[in-house]
């Protein structure tokens, strides 16, 4: 059996399946290269970095290829209704990296609260802004989670624990243990900090309208996707006083080219590395070499 995990994959999930005797192949391939080595293999697995189009995976159709593994949650990167209609089999990894970002998150809102990056970027350049970043305190504020699953649960636990309010609204989940259930409405209105934990929804999902609704002043983390946040709309907020500050680790393209952003002093930026921790990487991988085996005993 042969994998191509063209987008890398963590060391002891190698070996693992090494031991399976399985031929893996490391390197990253793209284009018509890509295509050709997908060709030789039976099991793809990628992470962000890599598409697996319609046009991809028409011309993979009739070979080898069977099985296609995200390493992660986000399955957007994959055509899927065409990989299901096409008799390949589509497996993500759900389980692995929710505690990572969930931690993540919980520092981008303390970093917000409290100005941390741009302290630390300005300090270095030795300017001593001590005034100029007052912040406030996370404790008894109102943090609002859109999107109730495994990263959303688990933040909730942790913001609870730091005393903050929770409260949620997810389309398809309205019970959690005792986070108060609200509107998507109810929620912009009355948030401190607004946590964005669903897969892609639709372009500019939060846009003008939810931001017009928000309380003055509220702060947002977005570790979803960037495609859920309308870049344009969030400056404008921001610069009408409505934004206090976002937190992104998800852009509408990566790696950044959106050159208001970066020149925006209220806008945090990280190159998506919720998910970046060894433990998730690793847990991934695992989760990985499980799917594997369940795949060679069908
Ligand atoms: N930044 C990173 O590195 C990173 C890492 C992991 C996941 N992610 C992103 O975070 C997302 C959430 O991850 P998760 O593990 O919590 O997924 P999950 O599937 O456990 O939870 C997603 C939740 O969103 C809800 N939802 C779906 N559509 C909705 C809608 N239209 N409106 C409101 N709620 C809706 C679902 O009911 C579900 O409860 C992933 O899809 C991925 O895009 C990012
Ligand atoms: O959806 C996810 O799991 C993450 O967003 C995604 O996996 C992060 O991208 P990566 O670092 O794996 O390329």
């Amino acid at each position: 059996m042969k994998i191509l995990a063209n987008d890398g994959l963590d060391n002891i999930a190698v070996e693992e399946l090494k031991k399976l005797d399985i031929e893996i192949d490391l390197n990253h391939y793209d284009d018509e290269l890509l295509i050709n080595k997908l060709k030789e293999v039976d099991i793809v697995i990628i992470r962000s970095a890599t598409k697996l189009t319609s046009k991809i995976l028409e011309k993979t159709k009739n070979t080898k290829l069977k099985l296609l593994i995200r390493a992660g949650v986000g399955l957007d990167n994959i055509d899927i209704e065409y990989a299901k209609n096409n008799g390949y089999i589509v497996r993500n990894t759900p389980n692995s990296s929710a505690n990572s970002v969930a931690e993540f998150v919980i520092g981008a809102i303390v970093s917000l609260a409290r100005f941390i990056p741009i302290a630390n970027f300005t300090c270095k350049n030795k300017k001593w802004n001590k005034k100029q970043y007052q912040g406030i305190e996370i404790q008894g504020k109102t943090l609002g989670i859109i999107g109730m699953g495994n990263i959303g649960k688990l933040l909730a636990k942790k913001a609870d624990a730091l005393g903050m309010k929770v409260v949620f609204y997810d389309k398809f989940v309205n019970k959690c243990e005792n986070y108060a259930y609200l509107s998507l409405e109810d929620l912009l209105r009355t948030s401190d900090f607004i946590s964005i934990h669903t897969p892609f929804i639709k372009d500019n999902f939060i846009s003008t309208n939810e931001f017009n609704i928000m309380k003055d002043g509220c702060y947002i983390v977005n570790t979803s996707r960037g495609d859920n946040l309308d870049e344009d709309a969030l400056i404008t907020a921001i610069e009408n006083g409505k934004v206090a500050g976002c937190f992104m680790d998800v852009l509408k393209k990566e790696p950044i080219e959106n050159e208001k952003l970066i020149q925006n002093d209220k806008i945090y930026l990280s190159p998506h590395l919720g998910g970046a921790t060894d433990e998730a990487q690793q847990k991934i991988g695992m989760e990985i070499v499980d799917i594997v085996k369940e795949f060679m005993n069908m």
